[in-house]
């Protein structure tokens, strides 16, 4: 465990300017984070990768994905929020990656132009390899211990079999406490991670939930036990 809290300070008033515009960042004062493992879920549009970017800025990563010596052009992603958020560390780690799905071809680019993008990710450029595997090389060439990681949706380019491969790199990571990750998912299999904090962004505020009470497992379970019934009422013409 390294980052304990996150402070939401001195925030403007003009709650219809982004990012006071978002209900759980106007409501949110301070975020007390006490596992290896945090998730954050909730609906699109409630405001985890507006958090999770500014949590990235203040940690000193590039907030269009990488670590802190990553700097490559992609069109200007400044956080918002970032001016308005204080962490609170304990210890310090300066070591670690932002990972975001929607900008991870920016991210492999930058790396080709290094060293052939070729150096410590399997020996292959990341574009020479799949969506999914260029995710995974990262994983397990890039990440090792005494680091944060902010993942923004990994499972975006995973099977469902690479998103368990991707919770055995996290409880290998993890496990000693050397590690911690905090991820912004929509996947019922990475939630089911053990021990993790889950924090719901759903009505308004952020809120710790059980595994079981997220919408996540609760509606993926019914539908996996009920898929004919869950179809006809979906496709049926009454409200
Ligand atoms: N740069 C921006 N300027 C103005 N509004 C923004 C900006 N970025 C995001 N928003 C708005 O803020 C809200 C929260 O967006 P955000 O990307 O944080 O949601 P999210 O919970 O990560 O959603 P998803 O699960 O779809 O990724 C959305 O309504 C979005 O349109």
């Amino acid at each position: 465990m390294f980052l304990r809290e996150v402070r939401i300070e001195n925030k403007h008033l003009n709650t219809r300017q982004y990012p006071f515009s978002i209900p759980v960042i106007r409501n949110l004062e301070s975020l007390t984070l006490n596992q290896p493992v945090t998730f954050f879920v909730g609906e699109n549009g409630s405001g985890k990768s507006t958090l999770m970017e500014a949590i990235a800025d203040k940690c000193g990563f590039n907030t269009a994905g990488g670590g802190r010596n990553n700097y490559y052009e992609i069109d200007a992603q400044t956080s918002a929020l970032a001016h308005y958020v204080r962490l609170s560390w304990l210890p310090k780690v300066t070591n670690g990656f932002f990972l975001r799905a929607e900008s991870f071809y920016h991210f492999a680019s930058y790396l080709d132009t290094l060293d052939g993008g070729t150096g410590p990710y399997g020996g292959t450029s990341l574009h020479e390899q799949s969506h999914g595997e260029a995710f995974l090389s990262l994983f397990t060439n890039r990440f090792n211990k005494k680091a944060i990681y902010l993942l923004d949706e990994p499972e975006a380019a995973l099977s469902p079999s690479r998103q368990f491969t991707l919770l055995r790199i996290i409880y290998d990571l993890t496990e000693t406490g050397e590690c911690q990750f905090i991820i912004a998912t929509h996947s019922p299999i990475l939630l089911g991670f053990p021990n993790a904090t889950i924090l719901s962004f759903d009505d308004e505020k952020i809120e710790e939930v059980r595994y079981e009470e997220t919408d996540h497992y609760r509606l993926t379970k019914y539908f996996l036990n009920n898929r004919e019934r869950f179809l006809e009422e979906l496709f049926s013409d009454e409200e």
